[in-house]
């Protein structure tokens, strides 16, 4: 499972960068939103916490042609190489402009997937990941885990060269089983990556082993 965060809060992937084992970031217009950044100013700040990690930047535009300008524009402004993912909504243009980006050598991500069809016919058209939106469809009673395994499925029964890249999660339940429908990754925002690391009996045995620990340890270091 690869690990990215949902964030571009600044002070968040500080903390997270500092222990969780993340492969990247992703955002899109709304976290930018949340984050009160504009794109140049969060994406500067990002570049230098996560190192050579994966930053998935989501474009605005909507007809093709502008899609890949932009896509083609964020790609030498932030001189981020092979780290640079450029996200894509799957509409008509979207699926337009993956094409013509994965021939131009951009890694795409296709987002916004809600059906496992939208998201074949997004690796169809190159994407390196698909972006299923789990609570989005929990939301309005579908069934966001099934959507993302019935993708996993057919990733790995056609032999396509594209990951899941599950997304929009409210609970720690909802990684678990993203992660055993064999998801190849998730992002998640700071909140629920630090609750998917925590358990009451882990800080309770941790509690115990430094009490029942004292003065027994009498090697230096
Ligand atoms: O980029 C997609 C987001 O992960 C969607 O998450 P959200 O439903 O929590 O806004």
């Amino acid at each position: 499972m690869i690990y990215m965060a949902d964030t571009a809060d600044i002070a968040a992937l500080k903390h997270l960068y500092e222990f969780f084992p993340l492969e990247g970031i992703t955002t899109n217009p709304t976290i930018l939103k949340m984050a009160g950044q504009p794109l140049s100013v969060a994406v500067d700040q990002i570049k230098a916490i996560v190192g050579d990690g994966m930053i998935h930047i989501q474009v605005m535009s909507e007809n093709a042609d502008d899609i890949v300008r932009e896509a083609k524009k964020y790609k030498t402004y932030f001189d981020l190489g092979d780290n640079y993912y450029t996200k894509i909504p799957v509409t008509p243009q979207g699926y337009k402009a993956m094409s013509i980006l994965k021939d131009a050598g951009i890694n795409v991500t296709a987002t916004a997937i809600f059906t496992q069809q939208q998201a074949l016919v997004a690796a169809k058209a190159g994407a390196d990941f698909v972006a299923p939106y789990v609570s989005r469809l929990d939301n309005i009673s579908s069934h966001g885990i099934d959507v993302v395994g019935d993708i996993a499925k057919n990733i790995i029964e056609y032999e396509l060269n594209t990951k899941v890249l599950a997304a929009s999660f409210k609970t720690v339940d909802q990684i678990y089983r993203v992660s055993m429908k064999r998801a190849h990754s998730a992002t998640i925002s700071p909140e629920i990556l630090m609750q998917l690391i925590k358990h009451p009996m882990t800080d309770i045995s941790v509690k115990t082993f430094l009490e029942d620990g004292q003065g027994l340890y009498d090697v230096e270091f």
